[in-house]
């Protein structure tokens, strides 16, 4: 992207994959009509040695789990990356890495809902769960049984990112077959849910909400095999997996309304929680009580159909940028820290003035 004088730059990293999906045009054409220039940076070289931005936006969550796990040459990138950044504590991170390292286990942000009392009050949960740290069947069905997890579960890996292979899932209807868990994994019940998902995407203070198929309804039995599945092949828009087709006896006559109010809730605990300003999550409403499950969070997602996804993404960049001018200016080079997380600092600029959602981009007024 060519460079013009006197205004702001964003720097970009994304893997190739997500690069694919991006309409680059608009995109830079959005950027321009915010005062803003777009460079994608090349983490293979230092940063130092490319344009200097004031924005950095990326998706490295694939980056940060390898190196997490002791990959050297995701390493050295998220070093170089980290150093950078704390070399220009001025630049406005979308979104800060410690707080993208939440969403990098399941097992942790399935605990962050958890800890959260006010959900269940509400009628908002996360479905029972317990991580599989050994291959020890004996110890798990002992961990499943303290933990108040029940057959079927959903097997998914620990690690929620990185690899496709975060999003091969395995619904488990016996004991006899936990045998298939490759730890480290966790296991989480299954909430029938009439194969209706719901995906919330998060731009700021800013939401959206979309239908996708899901799975059909599943119940425990001695005499079933696991059943392997990716989210990909079942849970994209036009996703036409068997799986989601409802067994006679389960063809859905009630409709299961989402609740908006209960979203919004959902809504605060992230920002409160996690604080990132590009995230989504999954909810699956319960097809006998109505609860709402919220079943995943994710980084930095798809977006698909969001309305005026870019204007929305760089309105709430301005936001981010003015909040953290702000703080920069006021001499607290260091940022501020949100709240404390199970022993993460929230390092979350972004966190700093947690105005009310503004809105959803399907015109709900929030207050
Ligand atoms: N506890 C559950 N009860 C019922 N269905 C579930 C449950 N957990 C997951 N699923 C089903 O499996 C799909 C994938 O689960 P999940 O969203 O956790 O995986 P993922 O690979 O991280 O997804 P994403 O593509 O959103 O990152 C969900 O969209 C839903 O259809
Ligand atoms: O359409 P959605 O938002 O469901 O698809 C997302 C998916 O939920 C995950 O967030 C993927 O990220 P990873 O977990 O890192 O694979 C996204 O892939 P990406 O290449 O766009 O980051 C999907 O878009
Ligand atoms: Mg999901």
């Amino acid at each position: 992207m060519e460079c013009l004088p006197h205004k702001k730059t964003i720097g970009i990293w994304m893997s190739d994959k997500k690069s694919q999906k991006l309409n680059w045009k608009e995109f830079i054409k959005s950027c321009a009509s915010h005062g803003y220039n777009l460079v994608r940076l090349d983490l293979d070289i230092p940063l130092e040695e490319q344009r200097p931005i004031n924005v950095f936006l990326h998706k490295l969550t694939d980056v940060i789990a390898a190196a997490d796990h002791g990959d050297s040459k995701a390493s050295v990138i998220i070093n170089r990356v980290e150093q950078y950044l704390s070399n220009h504590p001025n630049i406005t991170v979308i979104d800060p890495l410690d707080n993208v390292r939440i969403l990098l286990n399941r097992y942790c942000y399935y605990t962050i809902l958890q800890n959260e009392p006010s959900l269940y009050k509400q009628g908002i949960f996360t479905p029972s769960f317990a991580e599989f740290t050994t291959n020890n069947i004996e110890m798990n069905i002992e961990i499943m049984r303290q933990r108040g997890v029940k057959f079927p579960v959903i097997c998914k890996p620990t690690i929620a990112h990185g690899s496709k292979s975060a999003h091969d899932m395995i619904v488990i209807f016996n004991e006899k077959g936990l045998h298939v868990c490759k730890p480290p994994c966790v296991v989480q019940n299954f909430v029938n849910h009439n194969a209706v998902l719901h995906k919330v995407f998060l731009i700021g203070d800013r939401y959206h909400i979309c239908e996708r198929p899901s799975l059909k309804n599943f119940y425990a039995s001695e005499d079933l095999e696991p059943i392997y599945y990716s989210t990909g092949e079942v849970c994209k828009a036009d996703s036409q997996s068997t799986l989601s087709i409802l067994d006679p006896h389960d063809k859905a006559d009630i409709t299961l309304t989402l609740n908006e109010d209960k979203i919004k809730t959902i809504i605060r605990i992230l920002r409160k929680r996690i604080g990132l300003l590009l995230a989504g999550f999954d909810v699956v409403i319960d097809n006998m009580t109505g609860s709402h499950a919220v079943i995943d969070i994710n980084v930095y997602p798809s977006y698909d159909n969001f309305p005026n996804f870019f204007e929305h993404l760089l309105d709430s960049i301005q936001e981010a940028e003015n909040r953290n001018v702000n703080i920069y200016n006021n001499g607290d080079c260091n940022g501020v820290y949100g709240e404390e997380f199970l022993g993460h600092k929230i390092n979350g600029l972004i966190n700093v003035g947690m105005d009310p959602i503004k809105y959803g981009v399907t015109g709900m007024n929030i207050n």
